[in-house]
This record gives structure tokens, C-alpha cells and sequence, in this order.
């Protein structure tokens, strides 16, 4: 538990089974659905995964609350804004690497769901596979107003403000450097009391789960004591609340004469976390050569594939670099995965400028990247005694399948239309 003064508490561990109430006796003993549950609340068991699918992979848990979540009207179409989803076919794709300035902060009122705005993604949210790349700029609280996704789940990586995710299930408070996950179906508020920005991969495939270690062995990367889920807290509150849920790609809402926050008690691995990527215990060479970013993978979102997956979320902490006779920034690559990154603070060591801070860039199946001529004029020059990589933190959204793009961010003022030329100019290579 974290020992943060007037913070929410948090419970430690990776998809523990988890037990919490908030009210001493709220959690049914010995059953789920008890013929009568303590203190009238209702049982309703919120799933992850199919019912039968295998106990490794499913997840499910069971919540206690003041009032059915079938307790609402119809839901009625909600205004779309710039929120997109997969299949993505509303802009040509493109094979062209691409960089955007920083999302501006809005000039009005926008709280976190009028804030986001969809750069792409891939795949299909009603198949269940691929994901959607959101970032959100917003200046003010949720207020009455609670949202969940049916399409996947939520990875959130805030980038700038201190951010409460007032769930179902309990308040996790984030600051940048952390992340905050928010399974399929749970419903939030999300508060600020300033301006808030930040990234979104909503995974429509399978939950994001550590990745395996491999020949790493039993510790190392993220490990599961550091990843906090919140205790249960509920609101008891009467007051009209609007509930907007992104369903099949379009934004639906409905009004309900109550909070729906107002889970008394649960159980079950079904339930939203937040993770301090500062715990991260970063893992590098200490000979020779760049290792792949997989190293850096904090969460996996499998396909059915081994080894492909649906979605990566792959962090660049501060971290030293000792390796000898080597090219140390990332090297020139295609990759056959595609990789949308973001930054949440400093620089990148692959970027001298043109990547800042609450930006991001894209670089699509295949297509060439890597440094730009002033880092790579650095690297080759450099003295390479150990060096520090401090006060920085990018990351990357690696996907199987190529990003299509939005019209929004193909026609965006952010884009920066000269991307090309940060690898214009390099010196052709001596032979004989
Ligand atoms: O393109 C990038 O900057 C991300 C990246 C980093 C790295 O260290 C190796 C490969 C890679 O794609
Ligand atoms: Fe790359």
C-alpha cells in the first residue's frame, strides 16, 4: 500500500486475485451471488475474457454495488468529436514516416473525453483485434460524467498534469512517468486541476500481461509487486450522471439518476492498475551493441502468434550506456511491427530535435528510420566512456499491423511536413 498522505490506497501485485471493500462486511464470505447479498447491494460480475477461456487467460471479477448497472435508459448517439476507431479506412494509408508537434492545449473548457483525438490505429475493434492510438489534451474535470470503452482496454500514459482515474473499482491518482490501465467496460471519471495531456493505446485485442523473461529469468523489466491496483470506494451520490461508452467506434451515451461509481465492494483479476515506470529495472548491454527495444517491453498484448504481438508498450527510461566499440543511439532499421512513439519528458537519444515532449511520431511497417544526422554525427564522434541517459522518457506503441492514420492527423497543422528531411543529407559511405 502506498503511504502517500490523503492518497488513494492501492493494493500491490499483477493480476492477483484481488479482495477489497469499503464498507467492513460488504463482500459477500464463501459465494458471489448469494441468495441475499450483505447490505442489499447488488452482484454483478463484470468479464474479461469469454467464460470459458482457459484459467491462465481468463479474467473476471465480481462487484457489489448500490444499484444494477441495467439501471439506465437507451443509449443515444454522443457528438464523435475527433474519436476514431478501427477498421481505419477514413484516410488513404500511408507508407510515409511522419512527426507531430506536440497536441496543442485547448482554448476552452474540454474535459478528458472532449479531448481526445484519435491519430489511428489498426485492426478491427468489433473483431477484436488490433488498436487505437489516442492522445487527449483537457483543462478541466469530468463533472456528472463518467466514460467507459466496450471496445478495449485502456493503457493511458499521462504526459503532463497530475490526473485522478476515478473508476468503478477505486481512484488511482497518476502523474507523468506513470501509466494507468482500465480494463474493457470499466467506467471512470477522470479529474484535473489544471491542464492534463497524455497518450492512449486502447488494446481491442487481449489484455496487456507481462512479458516473458526468457533467458532474462525470474526478475527483472516491470516486475508484479510494483504494479498497484486501488482498494474499492464507492460514491453515493443521487445526482444525474452521464455515462458515455465508445461502443463499435462511435461515442453513445445515456443519463443515469445516480453515480454509477458506486461499487461498494469487489473481488476477482479483473480490475484497473497504474504503474510507476520509475521501478522499471531497465536492462542493457554491458559489452557491445544496441539490443533490440524488446528489452524495454513493460506490457504485451499477445496475438495469436507467439512472439507477434497485437500491441507492445516499450518504454526508453533513464539508463546508462557502457557499450564499447558501438553505435549506441538506435540503429537504422525496418521493421515489419509498427511503431507509433510518444514522449513524456526530455529527449530522445535517436532524436536531436523535432521530438518534444507531448509529440509523436509514427514509422509504419517497413519504412526506414532511425537517428537523425545530428545524432548520428554525435554517436560516431562520441567518447564513449559510460554515459548517463537522464531525465527522459520516451516510449513506443509497437503493433503487428501497419497504422492507418486518421484524416485528423494526415491534415493536422501538428504535422511536421519535413519530417523527411531529418535523414536528407547523410555522406555516402568510402569504398576503395
Ligand atoms: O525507432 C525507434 O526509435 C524505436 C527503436 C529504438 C531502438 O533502440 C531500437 C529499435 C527501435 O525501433
Ligand atoms: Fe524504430
Amino acid at each position: 500500500m502506498t503511504t502517500r498522505a490523503n492518497a488513494p490506497a492501492y493494493m500491490p501485485g499483477f493480476g492477483n486475485h484481488f479482495s477489497t471493500e469499503a464498507v467492513a462486511g460488504a463482500l459477500p464470505e464463501g459465494r458471489n451471488s448469494p441468495q441475499r447479498t450483505p447490505m442489499g447491494l447488488y452482484a454483478e460480475q463484470l468479464s474479461g475474457t469469454a467464460f470459458t477461456a482457459p484459467r491462465s487467460e481468463n479474467r473476471r471479477s465480481w462487484l457489489y454495488r448500490l444499484r444494477p448497472s441495467a439501471q439506465h435508459p437507451a443509449y443515444k448517439p454522443f457528438h464523435q468529436g475527433l474519436v476514431r476507431s478501427g477498421p481505419f479506412h477514413e484516410a488513404p494509408p500511408s507508407p510515409n514516416r511522419m512527426r507531430w508537434d506536440p497536441l496543442p492545449m485547448p482554448a476552452e473548457p474540454t474535459d478528458w473525453v472532449e479531448g481526445l483525438v484519435t491519430y489511428g490505429g489498426n485492426g478491427d475493434a468489433e473483431a477484436g483485434i488490433g488498436t487505437g492510438i489516442h492522445l487527449y489534451a483537457a483543462n478541466r474535470s469530468m463533472t456528472d460524467r463518467v466514460f467507459y470503452c466496450a471496445d478495449g482496454e485502456l493503457l493511458i500514459v499521462p504526459q503532463m498534469g497530475e490526473q485522478a482515474f476515478v473508476t468503478e473499482m477505486g481512484r488511482i491518482d497518476a502523474r507523468p512517468g506513470e501509466i494507468v490501465v482500465i480494463p474493457r467496460g470499466v467506467r471512470f471519471r477522470v479529474e484535473c486541476s489544471g491542464p492534463i495531456r497524455g497518450y492512449v493505446c486502447e488494446n481491442y485485442g487481449a489484455a496487456f500481461r507481462l512479458p516473458d523473461l526468457g533467458p532474462i529469468g525470474s526478475n527483472g523489466l516491470a516486475n508484479p509487486r510494483d504494479f498497484q491496483t486501488p482498494v474499492a470506494a464507492f460514491e453515493d451520490v443521487d445526482r444525474q450522471t452521464e455515462c458515455v461508452q465508445k461502443f463499435g467506434g462511435r461515442l453513445y451515451s445515456t443519463t443515469f439518476d445516480h453515480s454509477p461509481l458506486d461499487v461498494v465492494a469487489w473481488h476477482g483479476n479483473n480490475a484497473p492498475y497504474k504503474y510507476d515506470t520509475a521501478t522499471f529495472n531497465t536492462i542493457g548491454t554491458v559489452s557491445f551493441d544496441h539490443p533490440d527495444p524488446s528489452i524495454f517491453t513493460v506490457l504485451t498484448s499477445p496475438s495469436d502468434t507467439p512472439g507477434v504481438a497485437n500491441a507492445d508498450f516499450v518504454i526508453f527510461p533513464p539508463r546508462w550506456m557502457v557499450a564499447e566499440d558501438t553505435f549506441r543511439p538506435p540503429w537504422f532499421h525496418r521493421n515489419v511491427m509498427s511503431e507509433f512513439m510518444g514522449l513524456v519528458t526530455g529527449e530522445y537519444d535517436a532524436k536531436e530535435g523535432g521530438f518534444a515532449p507531448g509529440g509523436a511520431s509514427l514509422h509504419n511497417c517497413m519504412s526506414g528510420h532511425g537517428p537523425d544526422q545530428a545524432s548520428y554525427d554525435k554517436a560516431v564522434a562520441a567518447d564513449l566512456k559510460p554515459v548517463k541517459i537522464e531525465n527522459t522518457l520516451a516510449f513506443m506503441f509497437e503493433t503487428r499491423m501497419p497504422i492507418r492514420t486518421t484524416e485528423w492527423a494526415q491534415t493536422s497543422p501538428t504535422m511536421q511536413l519535413d519530417y523527411d528531411d531529418v535523414w536528407t543529407g547523410f555522406k555516402k559511405g568510402r569504398v576503395g
